[in-house]
């Protein structure tokens, strides 16, 4: 890779505040804060700088995935008092060559300004924020000093509802539905401005997509920080809680053809790594498996917990798009314990008699005794 590629970051300024890296080998968590327009993001991010004063959090604002402005601001806050760099790109944009440019940039002003403990970015509203998740979360397995923490979909109590059900032309799936089948966490923000019954419609709408994911209420997007912050939602620490979470999947029903859903199943028994990595191809990358009348299932994210030959351990399972991921947990196998799959799915498309169907087809089939 070519120095030359990678965008330079500029700090304002040569007299920067003091460096307090006191642990440089420790890896920087990023938490992605999505959304559509208007919903409430800034208004978090700004609540978050507020409150939390023991981290040096560095914001990456709004411009991630807008391809025209020459300089990006980038906002600090330590100990409470705010201060901006600014990140000049030599080839324009933060977003043009993000894989490698973009987190290679926050690194480099690392270097110059000492480590951030956390790094909040705010995406735009129309954002899809898997494409922003994979860039950080592929670069963490490249020895990357900065992983992927958690994504966090701020939702307008008021307007989310139209945003979820809005329809795109060329059946392609709308940002505000997308964004909430990403999500770790959910913000059912400005409920100020609506009657309980409103907001139990936008409840179980956003429901009905990611029966996984947490749901907060907030005004002004105050959330505890502990709920939003240090999720570790795509590494293998998550797989203490996401077993709890498994077993309480809630899962829904298409009540639209083209709705975006949460199944979930279950296989008991021990499989190959390599099935399961057809499986995953099959699903993620060649697309082709169908439902019962021949579309195919559209997986926008995948979450599961399974019990590999050989492994003592569970393994967790992550997919965001067509980038997927088998870790070990500390979490093992006890002796006396039924060793099981559980994997959840979301997407379009999506019949769960049909993908077990699938799932014990693959794992069986190629360990040829069946
Ligand atoms: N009534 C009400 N207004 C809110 C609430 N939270 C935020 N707002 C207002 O909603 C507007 C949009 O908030 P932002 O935080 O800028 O939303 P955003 O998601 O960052 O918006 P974009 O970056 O433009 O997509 C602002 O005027 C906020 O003051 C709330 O809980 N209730
Ligand atoms: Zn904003």
């Amino acid at each position: 890779m070519e120095d030359e590629d990678c965008p330079d970051l500029v700090p304002i300024g040569t007299d920067g505040a003091e460096q307090t890296d006191a642990s440089p080998g420790r890896k920087i968590p990023v938490t992605i804060i999505t959304g559509y327009l208007g919903a409430g993001k800034t208004t978090l991010l700004n609540y978050i700088l507020t409150e939390q004063h023991n981290k040096r959090i560095a914001v990456i604002l709004n411009e991630f995935g807008e391809g025209s402005a020459l300089e990006k601001s980038l906002a600090i806050s330590q100990g409470g008092e705010l201060y901006e760099e600014w990140l000049e790109l030599r080839n324009g944009c933060l977003c043009c060559s993000v894989k490698d440019s973009g987190v290679k940039a926050i690194e480099n002003l690392m270097q110059r300004r000492g480590k951030f403990d956390y790094i909040l970015l705010e995406t735009t509203g129309l954002a899809d924020p898997g494409a922003v998740a994979s860039m950080f979360w592929v670069d963490s397995e490249l020895g990357s000093d900065i992983y992927l923490d958690g994504i966090v979909s701020v939702v307008d109590a008021k307007y989310g509802l139209q945003h979820l059900t809005e329809e795109k032309p060329e059946d392609l799936i709308n940002e505000a539905s997308r964004q909430v089948a990403l999500a770790d966490l959910i913000i059912i923000n400005k409920t100020d401005l609506v009657s309980e019954e409103e907001l139990n419609k936008v409840r179980t709408s956003v429901r009905s997509i990611n029966g996984l994911v947490k749901i907060l209420e907030t005004q002004r997007s105050r959330v505890d920080l502990s709920n939003v912050l240090d999720l570790h939602a795509f590494d293998s620490l998550s797989g203490v809680s996401l077993q709890k979470k498994l077993e309480h999947v809630k899962t829904t029903h298409a009540h639209l053809d083209k709705a975006i859903i949460t199944v979930t199943f279950e296989v008991p028994g021990n499989i190959k790594e390599e099935n399961l990595n057809l499986f995953i191809q099959n699903l993620l990358w060649e697309k082709n498996v169908k439902d019962k009348t021949g579309c195919t299932m559209d997986v926008i994210r995948l979450k599961g917990l399974v019990s590999i030959q050989g492994k003592s351990h569970q393994v967790i399972v992550q997919g965001v798009h067509e980038l997927y991921d088998l870790e070990e947990t500390s979490v093992a196998w006890k002796e006396d314990e039924k060793r099981t799959n559980r994997l959840v799915l979301i997407g379009r498309n999506l019949d769960k008699e049909t993908i077990k169907e699938v799932f014990i087809a693959t794992v069986r089939e190629e360990q040829g005794n069946s």
